[in-house]
């Protein structure tokens, strides 16, 4: 007999589950099988929801015989029985399934017992009955399966990782993950503790595949990125960057500001409709170009040519439009900027907010003290429409850098004082004028800013790696978009001819266009508080 695979030496990288019925006309299973191993795949899961057991048997033996060539575990979905007869090297049990410890008790020493977990409490009794791992999922929709439970998300499976800190078991993810989104899954799904997944299951990316090979073969390379970057780094966002320095903070927005005059990238905007122009004049002001598209049809067409992606929600008419064109802009690795306008003032904002964050990963999110208060449903500060009510936060840096780490993103928090975190990091910028908070807008036009700093950061990355969703130094990005609004403020403020709000309106769009990186290096106040 063929040696069974131990506990401790099964890489869950990327994990097969079959699915006969999804197989291409004229594709056969045996091959498709062999494909994927060749291509990378390291745990399979035979899963036969409509074959009799003598059917069963055969196809987990045939199964088996390659996969021990690849010397690759096989494992049994649902039933005991097959796997004692084949001498699988262990079961999937569902929460309907038979319990882990009688499995335990009749199957051989060392063998792999997972459980498919949807809740917390799930997780909590699969530790306590010593599963080796747990399947977690739906992650994301999926047409393999009718779902019997709500669709997770990214940010559910983050919470869910943190009950298994400390305890050995190790997870993979399931439900709707292709190569489009395995990126996104596996950066997405970190909890703020630092736990990763140990890695993706699939079904109808390799098995619906004509070119299984091809197709394990891409989610494997991006599993094998991802873990190289997450060993290095257990939590943060752009942690790899160098220890930062205000004047080196300075030295990246000033560079990145040429660029934006050089490179003039495209912006894509869906803004709310009071500021739409304001923040176009805005875009075009610094040197870039703006294009300030709602329509679904053409998402996917502008993610390609488009330096970044605003989402502003300051009026959410087109829901769908915002969900599409993130997808895309993940899809094609572009930055998104977050601009959760108004979040807590309904229920229907803040549903829309998390629909949008579980749907795609943003760069960077940008609010004032209500807003991200709603966002991080904090108890601490309130929102009243798109204000905040009360004095902020008393410990603002720390709330940043928390958030940072939740979504994964830097984040933005507006005030007299701006905090600007990535989760590692934590920048104070102490630019502005009160003249800002008697436009309409200022809020709008310093999300459309960093969208173009951050359009001209990724634009700067000469070889793209699968280790960041998005490569580019998102911090800086972040910062420049906060500094041009705040800098130019004053600038326009200072003039002769701003008597008011009226006349500081286009005072702020035409500093905005005379800024240099000299004068953001001159006048920037910059703090690295943490
Ligand atoms: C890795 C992994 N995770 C979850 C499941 C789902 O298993 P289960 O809940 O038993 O549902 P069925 O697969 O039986 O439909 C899985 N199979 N694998
Ligand atoms: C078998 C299974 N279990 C799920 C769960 O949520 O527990 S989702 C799922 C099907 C996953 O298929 P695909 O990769 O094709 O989306």
């Amino acid at each position: 007999m063929a040696e069974r695979i131990t506990v401790g030496s099964i890489d869950y990288s990327l994990y097969l589950v079959t699915g006969r019925d999804l197989l291409p006309v004229g594709k056969d299973y045996l091959e498709t099988l062999e494909q994927s191993l060749q291509g990378g795949v390291t745990v399979v899961q035979i899963r036969e929801k409509n074959a009799d057991t003598a059917e069963f048997l055969k196809i987990a033996l045939e199964s088996q015989t390659i996969c021990r060539r690849y010397k690759v575990p096989i494992l049994i979905n649902d039933r005991i029985d097959i796997a004692l007869a084949i001498h699988a090297d262990g079961v999937h049990l569902g929460q309907t399934d038979m319990p882990v410890s009688m499995a335990r008790s009749l199957l051989p020493k060392g063998s792999i017992i997972g459980v498919s977990c949807n809740t917390k409490e799930h997780i909590q009794t699969a530790v306590e009955d010593g599963a080796d791992y747990v399947g977690i999922g739906a992650v994301w929709g999926t047409l393999t399966k009718a779902l019997t439970s709500p669709i997770i998300g990214v940010r559910g499976v983050g919470e869910m990782l943190k009950s298994l800190d400390g305890t050995g078991v190790r997870a993979v993810a399931i439900g709707g993950i292709k190569s489009t989104n395995a990126l996104r899954t596996l950066h997405g799904t970190i909890s703020t503790t630092g736990h990763a997944l140990d890695g993706i299951a699939v079904v109808s990316d390799i098995m619906n595949s004509a070119d299984p090979l091809a197709s394990a073969r891409s989610l494997s390379s991006t599993i094998r990125a991802f873990k190289s970057y997450s060993a290095q780094v257990p939590s943060a966002s752009s942690v790899l960057s160098p220890e930062h320095t205000a004047e080196s903070i300075k030295t990246s927005v000033s560079s990145l500001l040429g660029i934006i005059k050089s490179l003039k990238p495209l912006v894509h905007q869906i803004t709310n409709t009071v500021v739409t122009n304001q923040s176009a004049n805005a875009t075009l002001a610094l040197g870039a170009s703006p294009i300030m598209a709602t329509a679904s049809a053409e998402m996917e067409d502008l993610s390609r040519v488009s330096g970044a992606l605003l989402v502003n929600m300051g009026t959410v008419t087109d829901k769908e439009g915002m969900l599409l064109a993130g997808h895309h802009a993940n899809l094609h690795r572009k930055p998104i900027i977050f601009d959760p306008v108004g979040v807590g003032a309904t229920t229907f904002r803040r549903t829309v907010a998390n629909e949008l964050l579980n749907a795609w990963q943003a760069s960077v999110i940008k609010g004032n003290a209500g807003e991200l208060g709603a966002l991080a449903n904090s108890e601490e500060v309130k929102a009243r429409g798109v204000d905040s009510v009360g004095k902020g936060f008393a410990d603002p840096a720390s709330f940043v850098k928390q958030l940072a780490l939740k979504e994964r993103c830097v984040i933005i928090l507006t005030g007299i004082t701006d905090y600007v975190s990535d989760g590692s990091t934590v920048i104070k910028l102490d630019n502005g004028h009160e003249l800002l908070a008697h436009i309409t807008g200022s809020g709008c036009m310093v999300g459309t800013c960093v969208a173009v700093f951050c359009a001209a950061a990724a634009s700067t990355v000469e070889v793209r790696t699968d280790k960041k969703l998005v490569d580019g130094d998102m911090l800086s990005g972040a910062i420049g978009g906060v500094l041009a609004v705040t800098v130019a403020s004053e600038l326009a403020a200072a003039r002769p001819d701003v008597f008011g709000p009226g006349t500081f309106l286009p005072a702020l769009i035409d500093e905005l266009y005379n800024l240099t990186p000299d004068k953001v290096i001159e006048q920037a106040k910059v703090e690295v508080i943490e």
